[in-house]
């Protein structure tokens, strides 16, 4: 930047700049101006500062004339300058209208970042100059459209000169510049007030303090709640906001501090209807008061989407909020009044418990069927008394089934479960030891009473042994034997047909079958087998004789004077295999053997001993035992070591 000295003067310096589009004559003027000279041709891309001693308001001064460079950006250029000249020369040609929109556009930025950065008073002019006014036939701006640019802006003037044409038109521009440099500090001088403080925006901590003092007198005793207790600027625009403003403080000039805009608006909606509470937050105590009919809670207080505030509005007057079910049962159905108190609310019922409810009036529900109203009204419909009797009349049908069954089955398999049993099979078919056994308790077991056995059957013969035997085996005919209730009718026949082949071979009794294997069994263990029994076939009128009079004998072996396969048992179960098995004819024989329990099993499980093959494992432990005993450990004794 060069500078050139024109005088020199002590006084501080006034700085004007030039500005505008490329080629509007900036540099034309200023040289114009300075040395009264046009020169035709000028350097350009340079900024250049020239200073020139003036007298202004009798004061001799210098002043500092920038001829600044053209940049696209103004905006960026402007920074420099904004705050730190006293006067603005906005140079355009009216030959350009390019030039004319730019000086606008630069006018209107200087004045937009002064009213940003200072206030209004402080404003330095502009002088919009509209130069090259010589060339008459090419201009593009008109002169009237400088002056309405010039008039829209606060402190901007505006002149058309040449100066190429002459001299004093380029002077009475400086001077216009100068002089209106000099009526700002004559304005600033004679004004009395002093130069105003900087608003600085007030913190939030300030802002609350200022509500809250505000409130502290809006609410104190004998304090007027009309706006003729506020400050002048807020009853101003009280008065005004109706009819005005529409209750925005903010839209009456935005000349109000921020105290004022925000106490005249919270004091705008407590004179509006919003009442305001006494104290800051609203306690449950007055929530708590019971509402009255017409002054519903729901309906009168403001509604707020805080959850404390619709748990305390739920809470108010113990109203709870419960399911649609709930609330019905919550209602006796008799009571209307308390029906008509559930409302309804979508899916949630709010009740009123205003009353005390009864815990009885759950049970007191009518699809309640243990109360006392279900009874009633079972015994009153004739349609439920029937089904009743007819359920009832099962039941008892079932009772005595359940009884029945409970005589037959249970309860003789309890009996005998007392009893020690003792069966004797005679080769004469010897008949019964003790009698009174009813005729009709043949499939019941009588205390003494023969019994037929077949392979896996028997059958008890209360009254006698029937004489239709052929090859001395009893034929079953077409009785059945009773071998188990629970037995199919499939399993039956094929029973049958087993039957009917023990006819052809009447050694297919179980128990000859069981002393047989017994013998078997117990002829390996024992060094001197006894005889084999002579039970032949045809003598195989087998007779089994319970009586109760064996039970206390507790004897083990049976008689066998005369023959007889005398079978002892003290087991439970009263079946062809059961208990333990005494040949009574070799008193030596007094040792037991174990016998199958299961009447399901088969014959051959039962004759047979099962020999199970011992494990993998079990032989390599035994193999390994052998092996210790014929290979005992050898003791070994390590010499000690020394490193
Ligand atoms: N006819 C006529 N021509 C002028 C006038 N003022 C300046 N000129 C001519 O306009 C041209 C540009 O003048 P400059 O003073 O260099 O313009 P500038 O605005 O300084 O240009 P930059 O320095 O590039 O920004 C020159 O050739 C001048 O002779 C005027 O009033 N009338």
């Amino acid at each position: 930047m060069r500078r050139y000295s024109v005088n020199n003067s002590t006084a501080p310096p006034v700085r004007l700049v030039v500005l505008g589009d490329q080629n509007v004559g900036k540099s034309a003027l200023v040289v114009r101006f300075l040395t009264k000279r046009f020169i035709g041709e000028y350097a350009t891309g340079t900024e250049i500062t020239y200073q020139h001693d003036l007298t202004l308001a009798g004061t001799p001064v210098t002043a500092e004339i920038c001829d600044a460079t053209y940049c696209k950006n103004h905006q960026t250029s402007l920074k420099k300058y904004v705050g730190k000249c006293d006067a603005y020369l906005i140079v355009y040609s009216v030959c350009s209208r390019d030039s004319f929109e730019y000086a606008c556009s630069l006018a209107h930025d200087i004045r937009l970042s002064h009213v940003k950065s200072s206030n209004q008073n402080g404003l330095p002019p502009i002088l919009l100059v509209g130069n090259k006014c010589d060339l008459d036939h090419y201009r593009e701006v008109k002169r009237s459209e400088g002056e309405r640019i010039a008039n829209t802006l606060s402190s901007c003037y505006f002149v058309e000169t040449s100066a190429a044409e002459s001299f004093q038109r380029a002077e009475e521009a400086f001077h216009l510049a100068f002089r209106l440099i000099s009526l700002r500090y004559q304005t600033l001088l004679n004004s009395s007030t002093p130069t105003p403080k900087r608003n600085r925006k007030k913190s939030f901590s300030q802002v609350a303090h200022m509500i809250r003092d505000h409130y502290k007198k809006q609410t104190s005793p004998g304090s007027e709640k009309s706006s003729e207790g506020f400050s002048p600027i807020f009853r101003s625009w009280s008065m005004s906001s109706d009819r005005n403003n529409n209750g925005n403080p903010f839209q009456e000039g935005g000349k109000r501090s921020r105290r004022s805009a925000v106490s005249a608006l919270k004091t705008n909606q407590s004179l509006h209807g919003f009442q305001r509470p006494q104290s800051k937050c609203m306690s449950l105590e007055t929530l708590n008061e019971k509402p009255d009919a017409e002054n519903d809670p729901a309906s009168t207080m403001p509604r707020c989407s805080s959850p404390a505030r619709k748990t305390s509005l739920y809470q108010h007057n113990k109203y709870h909020t419960i399911d649609s079910a709930m609330a019905t049962r919550f209602c006796n159905p008799n009571d209307d009044s308390a029906r008509s108190r559930a409302s309804s609310d979508g899916n949630k019922m709010s009740v009123s418990t205003d009353e005390n409810f009864d815990l009885s009036d759950f049970s007191t529900a009518e699809d309640d069927p243990f109360s006392s109203n279900f009874e009633s009204s079972l015994s009153s419909n004739p349609s439920l008394c029937e089904s009743r009797s007819r359920v009832e009349e099962a039941e008892m049908n079932f009772q005595s089934s359940s009884a029945a069954d409970d005589n037959k089955n249970p309860q003789r398999k309890t009996s005998l479960n007392k009893k020690c049993l003792k069966i004797s099979i005679h080769s004469d078919g010897e008949a019964i030891e003790d009698g009174g056994i009813s005729p009709d308790a043949a499939n019941i077991p009588p205390k003494s009473a023969p019994l037929l056995a077949s392979s896996n059957k028997f059958r008890f013969f209360p009254n006698g042994i029937p004489e239709n035997q052929e090859n001395g085996w009893v034929r079953f005919g077409s009785t059945r034997a009773p071998v188990s209730p629970l037995l199919d009718g499939r399993r039956r026949n094929k029973n049958k047909l087993k039957a009917e082949e023990s006819k052809k071979s009447p050694p297919g009794n179980l128990l000859m079958q069981f002393f047989k294997g017994n013998l078997a069994s117990t002829s390996n263990s024992r060094q001197t087998p006894g005889p084999t029994p002579a039970i032949s076939e045809t003598s195989i009128a087998s007779t089994c004789t319970i009586g109760e009079s064996i039970r206390s004998s507790n004897a083990s072996l049976a008689d066998s004077d005369d023959g007889r396969i005398s079978f002892h048992t003290s087991n439970s179960s009263l079946s062809p295999s059961m208990g333990n098995g005494h040949w009574s004819n070799d008193p030596s024989w007094s040792s037991t053997s174990s016998a199958p329990t299961s009447p399901s099993l088969k014959k051959s499980s039962v004759i047979r001993e099962k020999t199970r093959r011992p494990s993998f494992r079990a032989t390599v432990h035994d193999f390994i035992r052998k092996r210790k005993k014929s290979h005992p450990p050898e003791c070994y004794r390590i010499q000690d070591r020394v490193y």
